[in-house]
């Protein structure tokens, strides 16, 4: 998986399961990543074919419960999401998909109760051996790229500390949401703080933090690069008193971008021929849901939200779709 000029579809509980993913490629997502499933809940599964979908399914054992679907059409760039707070557990989980998706992510950005009280998520920030020990095992023992998901911490130098650290490890790039932990999604994404990590590394930095619009794509590639350093140089004693040549280095700023809420709004972002209507995206989501047999719960889920963005919830489509018990209530 190259992480180069990608635009991507950002992790996003509930709402990034099969049909928003494949609605976001079709509309131009080169990479897709797949909600944060925890390490716990995925090596209780079994890997099934369905044959009536086409799909590939990961169901909890005894139970119809599928926590996870994927298909062969997304096949090279689906990224599997863990919540994780522990080497071993994560990398059986990621062993048990890593023949059916693209590349492996460890989520160390949530700051959601359920996260840190287990240790997953923004928990992991604060536990840089731990994280060294999750990505190092992933990175010796799988052949897929692994990759993972931080936030700003509180100082641009602890941040970029963390980002090093994470280099170090092998891993194959490293997404950076441009908040801090007890920042709220209406505090403006810190574009500076991506900056930093982006000069300060070698490996590709996706950025991530109020895309809203195809533009914002490169907005942030910009606002993220293209300042100018003299590098540092380890020059022989016997080039000292010679004349020097002192070469400006432009920085390439955040490889990729990475875009959540503007994705689930309208998955159209990603085409570069401008967003189709709103409407028309939630009918072909929908259809998309029927065809996959996506979880209910997570329909709805993604329907609020995208709705919810441009009107009010109290419309009678709205209320139709709360009382929705299945997919077909909701077609
Ligand atoms: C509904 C929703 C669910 C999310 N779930 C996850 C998740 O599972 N894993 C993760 O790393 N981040 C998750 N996030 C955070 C986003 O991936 C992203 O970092 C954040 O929303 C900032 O991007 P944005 O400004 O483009 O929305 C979620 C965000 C939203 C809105």
């Amino acid at each position: 998986m190259d992480y180069h000029n990608k635009l991507i579809l950002a992790p996003m509980v509930r709402v990034g399961t099969l049909p928003l993913r494949l609605l976001a490629a079709e509309y131009g997502a080169d990479i897709t990543y797949g909600e944060e499933i925890v390490d716990h809940k995925i090596v209780k599964c079994d890997r099934r074919i369905n044959e009536l979908l086409g799909s590939t399914d990961f169901v909890e054992k005894g139970t119809e419960s599928v926590v996870f679907r994927t298909c062969d059409q997304e096949k090279d760039k689906v990224v599997f999401q863990i919540g994780t707070s522990d080497a071993v557990r994560a990398l059986t989980a990621a062993q048990l998909v890593c023949n059916d998706v693209a590349a492996i992510d460890i989520n160390m950005g949530c700051p959601k109760p359920f996260s840190l009280s287990g240790g997953m998520g923004a928990a992991l920030l604060s536990k840089p051996e731990l994280i060294s020990d999750i990505l190092t095992t992933l990175r010796r023992n799988l052949t897929l790229p692994v990759t993972c998901k931080i936030r700003l911490l509180k100082s641009p130098h602890d941040t970029v500390e963390l980002a090093r650290r994470i280099e170090k490890t092998g891993v194959h790039a490293i997404a950076v949401h441009g908040r801090h932990v007890l920042d709220r999604p209406r505090d403006p994404a810190k574009w500076s703080g991506i900056a930093d990590v982006a000069s300060a590394l070698s490996i590709p930095v996706i950025a991530n933090g109020d895309v809203f619009e195809y533009d914002d794509f490169q907005r942030i590639k910009s606002a993220t690069g293209m300042f100018w350093h003299i590098p540092r140089l380890n020059l022989p004693n016997s080039c000292l008193g010679s004349s020097l040549q002192i070469v400006l280095v432009a920085d390439k700023g955040a490889s990729s971008v990475m875009a959540a809420r503007g994705a689930l709004w309208n998955p159209s972002i990603f085409s570069p021929e401008g967003k189709v209507h709103y409407e028309i995206m939630e009918k072909e989501y929908i259809r998309k849901c029927i065809l996959w047999d996506n979880d209910i719960r997570s329909t709805k889920h993604t329907l609020r939200d995208m709705k919810s963005h441009y009107t009010s919830l109290e419309v009678p489509f709205w209320r139709a779709v709360v009382k929705a018990e299945s997919t077909a209530d909701v077609a």
